[in-house]
């Protein structure tokens, strides 16, 4: 499974196996998710599932929102850092792989916390007003859409909630998207680069950009 990272392959398996080592129902998840296909790629990378792991267990969250479920891993990295009687809520355009992610999450037994809805973000997350303010919103969708979810999350999001976006530097395109050839790849960039450079001096985040896999920004609400 090739997942985009800016180090090369030796680094990597030296970043991955310093990590604490994926357990057996994270192992059988990304076993199933490379028999999708070219699309596994898509999967979010061991390492960085660990980090967002990491990072629910010390927010310990009562509401997740997670845009783009795919096969269910960072759902499954979510739900596992939950406070008691906390849930996710994740979604996706299509449920093509959400047979994958059901497996893994029974399996992990967290199943009964995380709630799938089928759709376009852009159709889900203004459903989600009436649900309570969320402590963690992860997007990992459609580049193009960030600037509508980030500004449809933004309300949803408690004072000091965490704001986590994947791919925000797309393989390195951010920072000359002028460089790039193909229409879609560039406009994907451009659009990417806007919400980086709105949300560095957006005044109501204390926001970071990490260059773990293909570049994670961490964004505290005041
Ligand atoms: C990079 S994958 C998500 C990876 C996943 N978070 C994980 O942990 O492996 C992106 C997902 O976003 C979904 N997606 C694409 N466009 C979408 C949209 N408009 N609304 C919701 N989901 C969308 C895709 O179907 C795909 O499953």
């Amino acid at each position: 499974m090739s997942t985009f990272s800016f180090l090369d392959e030796k680094t990597i398996a030296y970043v991955v196996s310093s990590c604490t080592p994926p357990d057996a129902v994270v192992s059988s998840l990304i076993e199933d998710t490379a028999k999708v296909g070219e699309l596994a790629e898509m999967l979010t990378p061991i390492e960085q599932a660990g980090f967002l792991h990491l990072i629910a267990k010390l927010v310990a969250p009562k509401t997740v929102i997670d845009v783009g479920t795919f096969t269910g891993l960072s759902s499954l990295a979510f739900a596992r850092g939950l406070a008691p009687g906390g849930r996710v809520i994740t979604c996706d355009v299509t449920e093509d792989w959400v047979g994958i992610a059901r497996k893994h999450w029974e399996l992990a037994g967290v199943a009964d916390k995380i709630e799938f809805k089928l759709g376009p973000g852009r159709k889900t997350l203004p459903g989600l007003v009436g649900e309570g303010e969320a402590d963690l919103v992860f997007i990992d969708a459609d580049k193009t859409s960030y600037p509508y979810y980030i500004d449809a999350v933004t309300p949803m999001l408690r004072s000091g909630g965490l704001l986590i976006l994947d791919n925000v530097l797309l393989h390195g395109t951010v920072a000359a998207p002028e460089d790039v050839e193909e229409d879609l790849p560039r406009y994907a960039a451009e659009v990417v680069a806007g919400v980086n450079a709105k949300l560095a001096v957006d005044e109501r985040f204390e926001t970071v950009m990490l260059p773990i896999a293909d570049g994670v920004t961490l964004a505290r609400k005041k």
